[in-house]
């Protein structure tokens, strides 16, 4: 358990980070165990016999169709269901007998960000953040300490005394990270955070995530229908298909040999080839492409990005810089974390051989990788 100072502790409270006096995982303690646990709904079992285990500092994806039962697990986690049957362990603490007070009790070291952020309009950034101290009586003083060091963790330091309506997506789903980690919660759990966010902002909130699980070793559940949510930031992955775990293991090795066809199906849409496969595979050039240069041709670019570059907005940055247009005609991620990439074929329109130029040199330069693949006729 953390060893932070809590005002409900009788203690002296301070605005340190969350988490942040034990960040050190310990892989081997468990911090989340399911035993045998079900819920039906009518016919319906929303969730049939589910057994998982999640470990401190671990980062665990769930990924299912519509209506595999994600919600419901997840509700099950933070006592908003109590299943027909098994065990939901917390810190070796089953919850499902617990009655409505200690349950609060719990839920309140339990952290929850939510497709739609779920902020309050009528208060501000600051506010939204304070909620969960105010709740858990933080003095005055403490809870402004604490927010501050919050909303410089999630970099929205200037935005304190703004209201959600001017905030971006992204902003919005920075708060709610804040206001969910406000309470120093052992577990954060992630129910669809991104579905609404464009794949930029995305990139950035699943970055902030798991710069957050590496700093303060807070274990995340979370749950999406994308596969691209879960390559790029969970250690380990249950696949859950009408209620029951359809095949579960650690991320790589199920992108690499997904077991079941479920699990291919999920992984299907949106998949290309792996980088370097892309331009040879039939059909991915959407237009026939010519070797040599003509004016009025649009050039044809593939550029990889490696590492943090998938996070950054490079073709944004590209156009600002080089005037080019750039106009994405493909794009594909591969790897996870680490060893993530995203490949984008990408036109400039009415490419001369100086906006070539300029393109190929700011791209080396952002530190990417990028060839000309050939030139096409404008195809709008
Ligand atoms: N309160 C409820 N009453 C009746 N049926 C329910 C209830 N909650 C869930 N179900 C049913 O249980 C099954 C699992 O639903 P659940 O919402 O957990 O799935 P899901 O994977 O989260 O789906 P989605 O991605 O669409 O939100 C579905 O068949 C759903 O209709």
């Amino acid at each position: 358990m953390t060893a932070h100072p809590r005002a409900e502790d009788g203690q002296a409270a301070d605005g340190a980070l969350p988490g942040a006096a034990d960040a050190a995982p310990r892989p081997s303690e468990t911090m989340l165990r399911l035993v045998h646990v079900a819920k039906r709904f009518g016919a319906v079992a929303a969730i049939d016999d589910v057994s998982l285990e999640v470990r401190r500092g671990e980062i665990l994806g769930v990924i299912g169709r519509s209506g595999a039962g994600k919600s419901t697990l997840i509700r099950c986690l933070n006592g908003l269901e109590k299943p027909d049957s098994g065990r939901v362990e917390i810190q070796g603490r089953d919850i499902v007998p617990l009655g409505e007070g200690e349950l609060r009790r719990v839920r309140g070291r339990i952290g929850m960000i939510f497709q739609h952020f779920n902020l309050l309009s009528a208060k501000t950034v600051a506010d939204n953040v304070a909620l969960p101290l105010k709740i858990a009586g933080w003095p005055r003083h403490q809870r402004r300490e604490r927010v501050a060091a919050l909303l410089q963790l999630v970099g929205l330091e200037a935005k304190a005394s703004a209201y959600p309506a001017q905030l971006s997506g992204g902003q919005k789903q920075r708060v709610g990270i804040a206001r969910a980690l406000a309470a120093d919660p052992a577990l954060l759990l992630s129910d669809e955070a991104t579905s609404a966010l464009d794949p930029e902002t995305t990139a950035s909130i699943l970055a902030l995530l798991r710069d957050i699980n590496r700093k303060l070793g807070l274990t995340i559940v979370l749950i999406t229908h994308e596969m691209s949510v879960i390559r790029a930031i969970a250690d380990r992955v249950v696949v859950l298909d009408h209620g029951r775990i359809a095949e579960e293991g650690d991320t790589a090795a199920l992108f690499a040999r997904p077991r079941t066809e479920i699990t291919r199906r999920l992984l299907a849409p949106g998949e290309m080839p792996a980088t370097g496969e892309a331009a040879e595979s039939p059909g991915i050039l959407p237009m026939g492409l010519a070797a040599a240069w003509a004016p009025g041709l649009d050039a044809v670019f593939r550029l990889t990005l490696a590492g943090g570059l998938a996070e950054r907005p490079v073709l944004t940055d590209l156009a600002a810089a080089t005037g080019a247009a750039p106009i994405i005609l493909r794009a594909q991620a591969s790897g996870v974390r680490e060893a993530a990439a995203t490949t984008i074929l990408f036109a400039a329109r009415d490419a001369t051989p100086e906006l070539i130029d300029r393109i190929e040199r700011h791209l080396a330069a952002a530190g990417a990788t990028v060839e000309i693949l050939g030139y096409a006729q404008r195809s709008a």
